[in-house]
């Protein structure tokens, strides 16, 4: 159990702290995210929680034990990964994490089965100043591994990778989190986030203004929204279904208006989603919050009209939550 208790920081002494009166408990085997915009403080929580910065006020206890007693073995069970990689650019990848494996007194990692699990086998034995900035990631993100770590802090371990890299981490750290391995990860990505995460803590300015599992966070402030997906333009639909009926062909204007805005609507709801050559009108889509007076009647309305292709209700996101809270976006 890692226990952050009251922990404020001011680094100049002038009493505008950048972490301020800050406490959370991460249980043993979470994942706990660490989320706020640029400056809220996260990462100098961090250096607190993990000896670069001397405490000032608050305490940081690892089952127990403030951080200032823990024994120099603490460090053998710990694994971090900072967003900016820092690694040996004249050494291969296989070199870096050799390299660094050694410095551990503890078992260690196949700094092979590392670097494949990250996708890097075929980059092994080529330099790292030659790495992208997606390769030097998930390196630094191997690097975390190497000493198989107790406790993990992660600093946007997916920032800049593609979905399929990203995904490829994401299920890293689950099955991380899954052995037992406690989580520590900081990002500006609430998508993230929601995805890894048993508890969330916002951080804005300094201090949590929120924390919870993702979903109790969703059901406590998020509003609940309806989308609704209707055909568009009920004397289209009519005059459609009126020359189908007849046996006419739709005139070349109509023929071609459904053409060029079916092809935008592929998949996105809100343009119309047609078949051309089907003469079904138009799809829009509406996003509408039922807590809102004018949102409850425009439900109404589109229920009374008959033109509603689908409904479903939808959760809030974190990071309107977020904005909820604080006034401001993650970025
Ligand atoms: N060494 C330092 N000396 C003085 N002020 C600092 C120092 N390091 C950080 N700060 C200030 O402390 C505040 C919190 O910074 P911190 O780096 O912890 O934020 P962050 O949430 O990690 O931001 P980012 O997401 O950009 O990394 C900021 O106002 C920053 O300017």
């Amino acid at each position: 159990m890692i226990t952050v208790h009251n922990l404020t920081h001011d680094y100049e002494g002038k009493g505008n702290a950048s972490v301020k009166d800050v406490s959370f408990q991460i249980p043993e085997g979470t994942i706990f995210g660490f989320l706020g915009p640029s400056g809220a403080g996260k990462s100098t929580t961090q250096a607190l929680m993990t000896g670069l910065l001397r405490i000032q006020q608050g305490q940081v206890l690892y089952d127990g034990t403030p951080i200032q007693k823990q024994h120099q073995d603490f460090y053998n069970q710990i694994g971090m990964s900072f967003e900016h990689p820092n690694l040996y650019g004249k050494l291969t990848g296989l070199e870096n994490l050799t390299y660094f494996a050694g410095l551990f007194s503890g078992g260690t990692a196949d700094p092979r089965a590392l670097l494949d699990a990250v996708g890097l086998t075929d980059a092994a034995h080529k330099r790292t100043s030659a790495y992208s900035k997606g390769m030097k990631q998930r390196l630094v993100f191997a690097r975390a591994l190497v000493n198989n770590p107790r406790i993990l802090f992660l600093d946007e371990p997916t920032s800049g990778l593609d979905p399929a890299t990203a995904e490829r981490i994401k299920q890293i750290i689950r099955d991380k989190r899954d052995e037992g391995c406690t989580v520590f990860l900081t990002t500006h990505n609430m998508q993230i986030a929601d995805d890894l995460c048993d508890t969330v803590a916002f951080l804005y300015d300094g201090a949590i203004v929120a924390m919870d599992a993702p979903r109790n966070l969703k059901l406590q402030y998020g509003e609940k929204s309806l989308v609704v997906e209707y055909r568009q333009d009920p004397t289209r639909a009519a005059k459609s279904s009126g020359d189908q009926a007849s046996g006419d062909q739709a005139s070349g204007d109509q023929a071609s208006g459904d053409q060029a805005s079916g092809d935008q609507a592929e998949g996105s709801g809100r343009e119309p989603s047609t078949d051309p050559s089907s003469h079904t009108p138009a799809v829009q889509r509406e996003v509408l919050f039922p807590q809102n007076p004018a949102d409850t009647r425009r439900v109404a309305e589109l229920l009374g009209s008959g033109l509603i292709e689908t409904m479903h209700s939808q959760e809030a996101s974190l990071e309107q939550i977020f904005i909820k809270l604080t006034g401001r976006g993650l970025s």
